[in-house]
């Protein structure tokens, strides 16, 4: 260990750990499920780490949040209904609220000290439970999916931490299969699909699960998130059989200056071409994620 440095050393990603200088830690704890640490980074602002894993730095969560946002919601006309599961850091949250098109926003967040530590630590982020249709579930995804009526949701974005930890059921059929159920006939999810440099074996498997069960159209996109291992991460975009969606091309643009929510705030990273290309993947992906 490098005084002064943190270093994201995880057996998810062997022989390879992302650093960034320290400033000073802002908080240090452990909830029922993870350690939970917030400190001050001398180049990427604040920084939340969930057991020794960087799941969001002030810097760079723009790429993450506004591409796992909208890559679902742009791609279907109007979304009305939107559950995120995770993403107790409110992100998420914050970039739903650009679609004016939308009513009634769900999260279902199982620790309780993400959303507090988010809110204290990371206002710009968690400014997305300050809209009046966002409505705040603490506990476990799994069992709020098995709650939820059938054909409720136009949207579903699962905004999870990695499989390993308080995530690993989020990975697995039968979640898949509960969401495919609370989703409307040409419906979609969105999930956090990891690193195609360093989980091509679980990527295939997620695929694999979801050509199974959403009859749709099942695709996956990438993004660049420097402070990700490898740098890059991953989406899982699914449509439920039903109107068709094609994810490819957004028919619902979100880049028009007039959509904006209360925090006026403007996109930083998000914007229909970059949309599109987020689906054009290297050709050892291809061969593994489109294979007929
Ligand atoms: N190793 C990649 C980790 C990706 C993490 C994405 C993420 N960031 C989060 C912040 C709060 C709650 C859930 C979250 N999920």
């Amino acid at each position: 260990v490098i005084p002064g440095w943190f270093s994201e050393i995880s057996p998810m990603w062997p022989g390879e750990a992302h650093s960034l200088k320290v400033e000073k830690i802002l908080f240090q704890g452990k909830s029922d499920y993870q350690n939970v640490m917030v400190f001050q980074s001398s180049t990427y602002g604040k920084v939340l780490v969930l057991d020794g894993v960087i799941q969001l730095t002030e810097r760079d969560e723009c790429a993450y949040q506004e591409m796992i946002t909208h890559l679902p919601l742009c791609s279907i006309p109007n979304p009305k209904k939107v559950l995120v599961i995770g993403g107790g850091d409110g992100g998420v949250l914050r970039e739903v609220t650009r679609h004016s098109s939308v009513e009634q926003i769900d999260i279902c967040e199982i620790d309780k000290m993400v959303v507090d530590v988010s809110k204290q630590f990371f206002p710009d982020v968690a400014v997305g439970y300050d809209d009046p249709r966002v409505k705040l579930h603490i506990g476990d995804g799994v069992a709020f999916l098995k709650a939820v009526p059938e054909g409720t949701y136009d949207a579903v974005i699962v905004d999870s931490s990695d499989p390993i930890g308080p995530a690993q059921e989020l990975f697995e059929k039968p979640f898949f299969e509960s969401v495919a159920k609370a989703l409307r006939p040409g419906g979609v999810i969105c999930t956090q699909a990891e690193s195609i440099w360093l989980h091509m074996h679980i990527i295939e498997d997620i695929v694999a699960n979801c050509r199974q069960i959403f009859k749709g159209s099942v695709n996956y996109a990438w993004t660049t998130v420097p402070t990700y291992p490898s740098g890059v991460i991953g989406f899982m975009l699914c449509s439920t059989e039903g109107p068709p969606v094609d994810f490819k091309h957004p028919v619902n643009p979100v880049d028009r200056d007039d959509i904006c929510c209360k925090s006026k705030r403007p996109l930083k990273f998000y914007n229909s071409e970059i949309h599109s290309a987020a689906f054009c993947l290297p050709s050892f992906a291809k061969k593994v994620i489109e294979a007929k």
